[in-house]
């Protein structure tokens, strides 16, 4: 067993996080809550999307996002585009950092970006020359990899399959997605090792949600196995549109929690954290999902 010295994490909390609420958020409210995820630490934050606003209605405001933040030395602020439309609208913007979204399963991939995973690649392939092109990164999410709300069980190969697509494709990273939360750490163990022959364990990041109240034993399989890249959700935000009952992602104060506890370095501050999660669930009236910053406040 040996854990990596340090992780980094990927604040989603803006992007997956708010994407599923149904009231329309503030602008204002979504950059400040940026704002203070960059103060406590965190140097990855995913802000946007430029997908469709008919699909996803709360993520219309992407351009005033992008174009609205004030940019901390040393953060990504990156957001998901399905298409060549949503990269072009995003390099308008001046992004330096995009993600393209697949399945590993077909049916979840018709219901959320309205096509077949083979499909989905050819679109994805001109977003990555073009990105390239522009000198922007892309990053690669593969979803559903630990079971799919249709077809329920998903196959390590069929996602070590789509995931070694896109990294040959040109993504710099694949970052493996518990969509559900139906994982385990055993099958999110199996599934690393499937796709880890096909990709170095190092491009590789885990976006595990908590709908079963298994993502931070899922995460410490995967740290075990390697992992150092996570993903996560202040107070545990979010859901998705189009994965009914799934919970929000893990909460990025649980991670944090854990990590601190593993002696792992992650440079964010916990409790500046913590306040965040407080604040934007204020903010939208949501309850706080954080274990740890539910305790905190009780402490
Ligand atoms: C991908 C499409 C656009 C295909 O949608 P489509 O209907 O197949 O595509 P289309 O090209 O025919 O366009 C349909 C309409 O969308 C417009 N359109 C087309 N592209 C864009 C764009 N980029 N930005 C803005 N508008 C766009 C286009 O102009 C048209 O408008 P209309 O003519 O009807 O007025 C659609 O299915 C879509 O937007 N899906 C969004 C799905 C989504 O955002 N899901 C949530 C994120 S994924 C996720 O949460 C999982 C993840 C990543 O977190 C990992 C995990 O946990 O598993």
């Amino acid at each position: 067993m040996s854990f990596p010295s340090s992780v980094r994490l990927v604040e989603v909390g803006p992007r997956d996080g708010l994407q599923n609420e149904p009231d329309p958020i503030a602008t204002s409210t979504k950059l400040e809550l940026i704002d203070r995820l960059g103060g406590a630490g965190i140097r990855h934050i995913e802000a946007a999307s430029f997908v469709s606003p008919k699909w996803v209605p709360q993520m219309a405001d992407h351009r005033e996002v992008m174009t609205g933040l004030s940019r901390r030395s040393g953060v990504t602020y990156s957001a998901l585009t399905p298409n060549l439309r949503g990269l072009e609208a995003a390099l308008e913007c001046g992004i330096e950092e995009v993600a393209v979204f697949g399945a590993a399963s077909e049916t979840f991939s018709r219901k959320n970006i309205n096509c077949s995973v083979a499909e989905s690649l050819e679109r994805f392939a001109p977003v990555l020359e073009r990105a390239g092109k522009a000198g922007v990164r892309v990053r690669g999410y593969v979803s559903c990899v630990l079971g799919c709300p249709y077809e329920g069980e998903i196959a390590p190969a069929k996602v070590a399959e789509v995931s070694r697509a896109l990294f040959e494709m040109g993504c710099y990273e694949v970052s493996l997605g518990d969509t559900i939360g139906t994982g385990t750490p055993l099958k999110a163990k199996r599934m690393l090792e499937a796709v880890a022959r096909e990709i170095p364990m190092d491009k590789l990041a885990a976006h595990f949600h908590d709908t079963y109240g298994q993502a931070i034993a899922n995460l410490y399989a995967v740290l075990e196995e390697g992992i150092a890249v996570i993903d996560s959700s202040v107070a545990g935000l979010g859901g998705c549109p189009y994965a009914k009952g799934a919970a929000g992602n893990v909460a990025s104060e649980d991670v944090i929690y854990l990590l601190d506890g593993l002696g792992i370095e992650t440079g964010i501050d916990l409790n500046a954290l913590a306040a965040t999660g407080n604040w934007i669930t204020q903010a939208i009236g949501r309850p706080n999902r954080s274990k740890v910053g539910v305790a905190l406040n009780a402490a």
